[in-house]
């Protein structure tokens, strides 16, 4: 009889440990922490306590500090390290991944010089193997906590994405399958800098039609860059664009959305940054961002207003009255 597929996922924050929980209960999986106490804690307590409070995992979920063993095991490898560490991470283990073994990435950023994504940086670390991404709107504490929800498994390959499916599936999380692995993955980048926007809209204390017409052009300026980098532009109309957008500009749960909120009641973004406790990836992204929208000449208002915020040259303040004044055009058109 063939063995059990077995999943092995890098990064044991709030979504590399939820990940890994849902997939312990289809499969066995191991999951890989830089802290040895946190790989401790799982194996004994079943909790990971810094990033998932009282949550208990699955008692088969399995944990490990050291990442070589981790990298032995896998028949898949998902990393859930930030987007910044996902170089550094797959370095480490660069031959000691088995060929073939498909990699996907849960990290929704951009690597800061390099401007890729994290699905391109994988391609370089380990090159050969299936790539792709787990996305959608999965604000981890639910997606843990066993309320429904949905994802995308994108990947070039069809009968690899199919493969994946099952793996990470159950009752309440329905995954689909999506070929277009950029479109995904810019979509789980690019709703972060807009849910920076709505945080400091709601921290600014504006109203729904304010904070629905920050979603609606923020979806407008995804789709408009996403598309003139090759994205399928109805990607942005499914659960890893607009899904993902409205997830986490609504919750309070949101990072993204929190340092926005913090920045407006007077925090600086490092005050923000440092209360979350946690990684909020729009904050490092959205200098990246209007690199590449200046690169293909697409004009993205919110996110530029965002990255003055962050880079200290406005206040939250500063930046919805500089919204205002962008003279609106055709709808389908620019601003
Ligand atoms: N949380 C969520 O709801 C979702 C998050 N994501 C994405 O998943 C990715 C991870 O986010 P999330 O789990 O929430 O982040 P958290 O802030 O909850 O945890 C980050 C994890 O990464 C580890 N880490 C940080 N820096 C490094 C490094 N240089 N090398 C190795 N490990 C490192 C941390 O380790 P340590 O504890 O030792 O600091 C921690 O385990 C992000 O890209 C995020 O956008 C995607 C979907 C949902
Ligand atoms: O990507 C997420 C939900 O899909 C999590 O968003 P935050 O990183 O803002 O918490």
């Amino acid at each position: 009889m063939a063995r059990p597929v077995r999943v092995v996922v890098l990064g044991s924050g709030s979504w590399g440990t939820t990940v890994a929980g849902l997939a312990a209960r289809n499969t066995p999986t191991l999951l890989w922490s830089r802290r040895p106490e946190t790989a401790d804690e799982i194996n004994t307590e079943h909790r990971n306590s810094r990033y998932l409070g009282d949550h208990v995992l699955p008692d088969n979920l399995r944990a490990t500090s050291d990442i070589l063993e981790a990298a032995n095991e896998a028949d898949v490898l998902a990393v859930g390290v930030p987007s910044h560490a996902v170089r550094d991470t797959l370095s480490q283990i660069s031959n000691e991944v088995r060929a073939w073994v498909p990699v996907l990435s849960l990290s929704k950023g951009l690597e800061p010089g390099t401007r890729q994504r994290p699905t391109e940086i994988i391609s370089e670390c380990l090159p050969g193997h299936p790539v792709g991404l787990l996305a959608g709107p999965n604000i981890a504490r639910e997606v843990a906590d066993g309320l429904a929800a949905a994802a995308v498994v994108a990947t070039q390959d069809e009968d690899v994405a199919a493969a994946l499916q099952p793996l990470f599936a159950s009752r309440v999380f329905r995954v689909y399958r999506n070929t277009d692995v950029l479109g995904c993955e810019l979509g789980g980048v690019l709703k972060n800098i807009v849910a920076i926007a709505s945080g400091m809209a709601d921290g600014l204390g504006v109203g729904d039609n304010t904070r629905a017409m920050v979603l609606a052009r923020g979806l407008a300026e995804m789709t408009r860059l996403g598309e003139s980098m090759g994205a399928n532009p109805r990607t942005f109309a499914g659960l890893t664009g607009i899904g993902d957008l409205i997830a986490t500009c609504m919750s309070p749960a949101s990072r993204n959305r929190r340092v926005g909120e913090a920045i407006a009641r007077g925090l600086t973004v490092d005050e923000a940054v440092k209360e979350l406790g946690q990684v909020a990836e729009g904050v490092k992204t959205a200098p990246t961002v209007m690199e590449l929208a200046r690169d293909y000449n697409v004009e993205m208002p919110i996110a530029a207003e965002v990255e003055a915020v962050v880079a200290g040259r406005r206040t939250p303040a500063d930046a919805y009255r500089g919204l205002r004044k962008v003279q609106p055009g055709g709808e389908d058109e620019v601003a």
